[in-house]
């Protein structure tokens, strides 16, 4: 009898839940609720990978900005595309919108590190970050490290699953060559993730998992996670067990660097261990140099290769794009059999060649556009302000900057803003079209631009062009490809392709 009303209760609960999330759904499609327990929680259960497009066809309702005020509190949250917000917050008055304390809280993984710094450590952490990013050594560095990633790596694998005709997840693929490379100039070791095998890479997993965790800790309120992290529960256990992982890796790195002198060894993790003046050295560098580390791998390898995933994406549905590629590479790159004398192997391009790039170059930009790495940025402002879309904001209100939004804004973009089309960057005169950082958001914005900018492009175009000059690529969409909900956008289930040799 206790089990049948039991069952009963059950039942009636689900029933009642059901219908709650249909009177919700349905209740106003463009409206964003934020409820007292749950947060954003709700909406983002209801539409999981619709998420991103939900908050930007709302915004675009909303003239770019809506205020979410919390029932019977002081806090807030703002989300805005807007590009003149974002060029008062980030530029004119950058010094009034820090990441603050809510960031540092939320993405506690990447330390005391660049990336989580701000006011007088950020200053001085990013002096050295561009000081190693710009050095001659590095650009020597990559110049030599990416195209032999390519021909050791990624041509053998590809060139495996041509014979065997299997399917790839082309993003898997991509990760494993970023993440190489991250590795390389992180520490100096080439990690040999992208090989035939396909080494199962823990960091990179756990590197994921935080991303999901760090997202959901923006979701929902904060009790919550705290809960959720105490129990150790859900996406907060990931995390913590993620966070073992990255620091094993971490310690693995150290034990196996010699502090070195010579040409060799330009890598941060060899700058620090000999206190190089580009790194400013100071008294709690153990600490900085984890947290530099780790979020210097995660800057370079999952940005660059989230935004490379995409583009392949969006070229598979645009094969003019694709013809227009080769017939850029054609014309402004060595002959094939200039390729060690062997007409037939799959080739890679030097760096003055990919120089000359201008349609893949935008292409690139194109798919960043509507598919930026990091959709969202959040800031707390210092003191009360009044935006440029007239909206109030004070210590209490977490900004949050949609760039995934930005990217969708006929206001922004023009009318065809949700379609492909790498002309848009390109001028009369055939040069790259400037477009200030603050509308064209995927690298962040002056002076807290992305300081790999420059190198992020080669890294992008050395794969993209290797790919597309040597072979066919069949997006299979099955899985579908959708993206994940994370602090950025990388595919929730890949890229599964099928590769073919392209006839010459
Ligand atoms: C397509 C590839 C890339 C994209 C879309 C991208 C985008 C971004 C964005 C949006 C930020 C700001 C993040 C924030 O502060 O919340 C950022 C910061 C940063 N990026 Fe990149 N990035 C890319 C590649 C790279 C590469 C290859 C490197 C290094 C080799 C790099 C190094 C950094 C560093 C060090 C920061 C921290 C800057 C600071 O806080 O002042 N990025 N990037």
């Amino acid at each position: 009898m206790i089990l049948l009303l039991a069952c009963l209760l059950c039942m009636f609960l689900a029933i009642t839940f059901i219908l709650f999330l249909r009177f919700y759904r349905n209740s106003n499609k463009l409206a964003l609720r934020h409820l007292p327990i749950f947060g954003l929680l709700p909406e983002v259960l209801l539409d999981l990978h619709l998420f991103h497009d939900k908050l930007s066809k709302i915004l675009r309702t909303r003239k770019g900005t809506i205020l979410i005020n919390y029932w019977l509190s002081p806090n807030s949250i703002l989300l805005t595309s807007d590009p003149a917000n974002v060029h008062y917050m980030l530029t004119t008055n950058f010094s009034r919108y820090p990441k603050g304390s809510e960031w540092r809280k939320r993405f506690d993984v990447f330390g005391h590190g660049l990336f989580n710094s701000d006011f007088e450590e950020w200053t001085l952490q990013r002096k050295a970050a561009r000081g190693f990013l710009t050095h001659a050594k590095f650009h020597q560095l990559t110049a030599k490290s990416v195209p032999e990633i390519i021909e050791e790596g990624l041509i053998p694998v590809l060139e495996h699953a041509c014979k065997k005709d299997l399917a790839v997840d082309l993003q898997d693929l991509i990760k494993r060559y970023t993440f190489d490379y991250a590795t390389i100039i992180a520490s100096g070791c080439n990690s040999k993730s992208l090989s035939v095998e396909l080494p199962e890479i823990p960091f990179s997993k756990a590197l994921d998992d935080a991303g999901e965790a760090i997202f959901f800790r923006h979701i929902v309120p904060e009790t919550l996670w705290k809960l959720q992290r105490w129990l150790r529960i859900g996406k907060e256990r990931k995390y913590r067990d993620g966070w073992r992982v990255i620091d094993e890796f971490y310690q693995n790195l150290v034990t196996k660097q010699e502090p070195r002198k010579d040409e060799e060894s330009f890598n941060v993790l060899n700058l620090y261990l000999n206190r190089n003046e580009i790194l400013q050295p100071r008294d709690n560098d153990e600490e900085v140099m984890r947290d530099n580390i780790i979020s210097l791998i995660f800057a370079a390898e999952d940005t660059t290769s989230t935004a490379i995933s995409w583009f392949f994406w969006l070229v598979s549905k645009n094969p003019e794009a694709i013809s227009k590629i080769r017939e850029e590479l054609r014309l402004n790159t060595a002959p094939k059999d200039a390729n060690k004398g062997d007409k037939d192997r799959p080739r890679s391009f030097d760096f003055d060649e990919l120089s000359n790039l201008v349609y893949l170059h935008a292409a690139l930009c194109e798919s960043l556009r509507l598919f930026p790495s990091i959709p969202y940025e959040t800031r707390t402002p210092t003191q009360q302000d009044k935006l440029p879309s007239g909206h109030r904001v004070n210590e209490k209100t977490i900004v949050i900057i949609c760039s995934y939004a930005m990217g969708r804004m006929p206001s922004v973009w023009g009318e065809d803003c949700h379609e492909f089309k790498p002309e848009r960057w390109i001028t009369d005169e055939g040069k790259i079209k400037h477009e200030p950082s603050h509308k064209f958001f995927a690298f962040n914005t002056r002076p807290r631009m992305c300081p790999g900018k420059e190198i992020a492009f080669v890294v992008m175009k050395a794969i993209a062009a290797a790919i597309i000059y040597n072979y066919d690529i069949q997006v299979l969409e099955n899985p579908p490809v959708i993206p994940s909900l994370s602090i950025s956008l990388r595919m929730k289930h890949g890229l599964m392709v099928r590769v073919k040799r392209k006839s010459s």
